[in-house]
């Protein structure tokens, strides 16, 4: 049985000096090992939301809260960032932002973490050789943070949430700085880690990737989640226009060539969706071509 990590229970909240909520009556679960998207227009609140998840709202912004979350038992508003990060960890949307730029090297970087947790030295070094493998920055363990392209702090942020090995990754736009490549080896990473049962929030714009990663999808607009589902569900919602978000292009381009007897779907989200749909297609011309005379 699944049993549920996240709990959002009807949350608001307004940043000090704004008159206008950024979160409006806020309620949605999260169970262990799901993947989940959070997807919305610039503005809508999704930022807001990753923080009011790892408890830096209300803990560490000023501003007014209503409601409650609950991450694994515990109410964010009532336990230390510090202790929530033992079991929540977040990508933030500006990796510049994720490091503490105190230490001399990537490895002392990664080795921040793990120190205040009071993991030993020699337990220290594997773990941090591990997750440089796993996340391809073995070459720069030694090189200076401030010396770092974009695209490389990106992927020494998501190592230094990951080596803490949080059950519950929150992503908030994780591979801005990437380019296509490195994108794609970062989110095969995350696939696997939530293969392995981490629980991911994963904030996106790429359609097509939540639509092939994410169990679940959340439509946020002004501060208020508006629509909620399984990728299918939220992309062919007859609403989803009105939200500001489009779905991915492969479902308007099949949505057009699928004709009525093609396939019993008549549309794709994603690539590998896609080119089944078309060999059904090529199928189904096959059989029904007239003999040539
Ligand atoms: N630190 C802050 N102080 C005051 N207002 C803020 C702060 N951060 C965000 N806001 C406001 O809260 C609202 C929601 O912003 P938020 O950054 O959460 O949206 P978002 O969906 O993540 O946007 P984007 O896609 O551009 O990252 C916006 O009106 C924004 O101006």
């Amino acid at each position: 049985m699944t049993s549920t990590l996240i709990q959002v229970n009807h949350f608001s909240y307004r940043y000090n000096q704004e008159t206008e909520v950024a979160l409006k009556n806020v309620h949605f679960e999260v169970a262990s090992g799901e993947f989940v998207a959070i997807i919305g227009a610039n503005g809508s609140g999704k930022s807001t939301l990753c923080n009011a998840l790892v408890g830096l709202i209300p803990n560490y912004f000023v501003g007014f809260s209503e409601g409650s979350i609950i991450v694994d038992e515990k109410d964010t508003a009532a336990v230390s960032v510090g202790e929530l990060s033992q079991t929540i960890g977040l990508v933030f949307q500006n990796p510049f932002n994720q490091l503490s730029y105190t230490a001399d090297t990537v490895a002392e970087e990664l080795a921040f973490g793990l120190g205040n947790r009071g993991v030993p030295r020699e337990q220290m070094f594997s773990k941090i050789k591990e997750i440089a493998e796993l996340i391809q920055i073995d070459e720069l363990l030694d090189k200076n943070p401030l010396e770092l392209s974009g695209g490389q702090v990106q992927r020494v942020a998501l190592a230094s949430a990951i080596i803490l090995e949080p059950k519950i990754l929150v992503l908030d736009e994780c591979t801005t700085q990437l380019d296509p490549i490195g994108s794609r080896q970062i989110m095969n990473i995350i696939k696997k880690l939530n293969e392995n049962g981490i629980t991911i929030v994963m904030v996106d714009h790429d359609m097509e990737r939540v639509a092939k990663l994410a169990d679940k999808v959340y439509v946020i607009q002004h501060g208020t989640i508006v629509l909620g589902g399984t990728p299918e569900e939220v992309f062919c919602s007859p609403h989803l226009a009105e939200f500001s978000v489009n779905p991915p292009d492969y479902y308007e381009i099949t949505k057009k060539f699928i004709k009525p007897g093609y396939s019993e779907r008549d549309f794709a989200l994603t690539e590998s969706q896609a080119i089944s749909l078309l060999q059904e297609v090529i199928l189904y011309e096959d059989r029904n071509q007239k003999p040539q005379a």
